[in-house]
This record gives C-alpha cells, structure tokens and sequence, in this order.
C-alpha cells in the first residue's frame, strides 16, 4: 500500500483522505522527538508487559504521543479563541477525549496504557485518564437476561446509554465523572465499584466498540454516538488470523496463571490440557470475537483519525492519518 521507505499520499492515484507513512517513515519521526520518560519510567513501562519492545515504543509510540499532544494544544487554541469570539468566558476547557478502538487481543490495552504514561510525561497535560468500557457491559444476570451471555462485546452487551451519558458528562467540563468497572479474572462487572475520573487533562476511552456509529431509531432518526465527543480516535489493527492467534496465547498463559486461582471464571478450565484449552480458546474465539470482530468492529476502522497497522510480532508495519 505504502510507497518504499517513506510516506503515501494520494499522488499517481486516487486522492485520499488518508496520509499513511510505513514503519521507516514513522520511526524517524521518533528521532526528532525528545523522549519525556526518565530511565525509572522506562523501566516501569517494561513492566506493563513482558513482550512490549522497549524500541518500539520509543519508535513508535512515542511519535504518536507527540501528534496526539500537538491536537491537544491545537484543541487549547482554539478553545480560547471561540472563548474570545464568543464573549463567553469559560472556567476552563473540557478534557481531550481520544478513544481507542480495535478487536479483542489485538492490544489495545497495551496501546492505551503506553500511551496514559507517554502522554502524562508532557507537562502541559499531567492528568491523563483511562477508562474502559468493559464496565458498561451489562452484567452477566442480565446478559443472560436478554440471551446475549454468547455474545459478550457485541454493541448490544453494553449499556450504551450509561456509556454515552459518561462522555458527554466529561465533555460537558464536570470535576468528577464516575464509571463502573469489570473484572476479568470473575469475568462480570464488579458490583459497587467506579472508577473515578476528576479534573483530568486527557480521558483515553478504550474498547471493541468506541467507533460505532449511531443507532438508528424506529423515527429513523441516527442519535449521537460516543465518536461524536472524541478529539482524536486511535484504531488498533491487524491481520485477523494474527488475532486470533495472539487470543489463544493469551489465553493459554492465562490457564498457567489467573485461571490457577480459584475466584476465576475460569477456574474450571485450569486443568484443561494444552490441547484442549487451545480447543476452548479457538471456540470461543470462533464463536464470539471472530464473528463481533468482523460484523461490528472492523466496519469502523476508517472512522479513526490514526490507524495502527501490526504484523505478527506485533511491531508496528504502517501509521495510518486522516489528512487535516
Ligand atoms: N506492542 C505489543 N508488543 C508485544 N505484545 C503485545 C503488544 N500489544 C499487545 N501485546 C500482547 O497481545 C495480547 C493482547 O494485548 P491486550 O493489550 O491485552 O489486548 P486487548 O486489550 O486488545 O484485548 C497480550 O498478550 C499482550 O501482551
Ligand atoms: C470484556 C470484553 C468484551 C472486552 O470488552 P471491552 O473492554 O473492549 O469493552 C472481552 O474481553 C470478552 O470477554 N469477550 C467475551 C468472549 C471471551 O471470553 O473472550
């Protein structure tokens, strides 16, 4: 797709609105950028997951954390100018949403927790939030409910409304929002446990289905959807055979770990052979996250300001920008 060594744009084809620079392109960029972390913040960066390539974040995340922090300030401008025009003063400005979107397993966690620590280390923005949308789901009970246990991620497993109503809590400038949380490990929502989001600079909103568009109504009338409240959306990409793969290993580490401990879900699956847990993960992989992935979530890959192309090994193969 991309041109050798460098950036596409649309010349000698079709005009696009997309500017995609390949890896080489893109890690130069990373050169010009000084890195804001100290040898500690490294080091507990590497923490965040054993397989995360220290050279790639500074390759690549780090060039992003830079753009996204160039739409921030770009976003303070022009906030005090229609302040200005306005003749409306305002306390002070809502916070920069960004959401990150992209399939199960395909990392968008790691992504959204590299980029909270990058971006918190530019001082103009030191409060950077995540939440993830995990904790709209509704709860198992009323999964079950509604018939949808088998189709946990899918749009209609979320309490969008709730959902909703957070974003536009938080763009509407109030000091404390709160959102509900979910555990992995009992694989439900946890009961009577928020987590609290106040006066934050940027909120990272991560989740299969940020890029949804809006639900038409009955009237046949579309309403608003959670996009229309981001400043900037990051969509988490690769080859869905690569995902899948990446699903069941997780999932196979998971048996020799969280699912050893008896509040799991999935306890029950700690004794399962390797064969058959990779047996278990593929079915549920074929049955669940496959079919959300194709139906639901690659359908809103070309809504996001900036894609992230990975290859096998996760290292990322091309950057992907709406043209401004
Ligand atoms: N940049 C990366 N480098 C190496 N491994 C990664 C990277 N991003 C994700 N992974 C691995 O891929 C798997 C899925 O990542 P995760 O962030 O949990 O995905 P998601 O939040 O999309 O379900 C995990 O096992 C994680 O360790
Ligand atoms: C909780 C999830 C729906 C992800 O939700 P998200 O944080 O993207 O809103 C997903 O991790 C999940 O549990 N899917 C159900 C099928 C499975 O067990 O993999």
């Amino acid at each position: 797709m991309s041109a050798a060594g460098g950036s596409s744009d649309d010349s000698g084809r079709e005009p696009s609105p997309y500017v995609e620079l390949d890896r080489d392109a893109w890690s130069a960029l990373g050169r010009e950028v000084e890195s804001p972390l100290s040898a500690d913040e490294i080091q507990r960066l590497r923490g965040l997951g054993d397989s995360l390539d220290l050279e790639e974040v500074e390759q690549v995340y780090l060039p992003i954390s830079r753009l996204l922090s160039m739409y921030v300030a770009a976003a303070g401008r022009l906030h005090r100018e229609q302040e200005s025009f306005l003749h409306q003063p305002q306390p002070r400005r809502t916070p920069f949403v960004i959401g990150v979107a992209g399939s199960v397993a395909v990392g968008k966690s790691t992504t959204a927790r590299v980029l909270q620590q990058l971006l918190a280390h530019w001082p103009e923005h030191p409060n950077v939030a995540l939440v993830t949308t995990d904790g709209f789901l509704y709860p198992n009970a009323e999964l079950e409910r509604r018939g949808l246990l088998q189709r946990k991620g899918f749009p209609e497993s979320y309490d969008r409304r709730a959902l909703l109503r957070f974003v536009v809590d938080i763009k509407s400038g109030k000091d404390e929002v709160t959102a509900p949380t979910y555990s992995h490990l009992v694989y439900d929502v946890v009961p009577d446990e928020r987590v609290v989001v106040q006066r934050p600079d940027i909120v990272i909103v991560e989740g299969l289905n940020v890029l949804q568009p809006a639900r038409v109504r009955d009237d046949g009338r579309a309403g608003l959807t959670l996009s229309d409240f981001f400043d900037f959306s990051v969509y988490v990409d690769a080859r869905t055979d690569d995902i899948r793969q990446w699903y069941v290993t997780r999932f196979l580490r998971l048996r020799e770990t969280a699912f050893r401990d008896p509040e799991s879900y999935f306890s029950k699956y700690a004794a399962l052979s390797e064969d058959e847990a990779v047996e278990m993960a593929s079915h549920l992989w074929d049955t669940i996250n496959g079919p959300n992935l194709t139906d639901n979530v690659l359908p809103t890959r070309s809504r996001a300001t900036l894609v992230l192309r990975k290859d096998r090994d996760h290292s990322v193969r091309y950057v992907r920008l709406k043209k401004l």
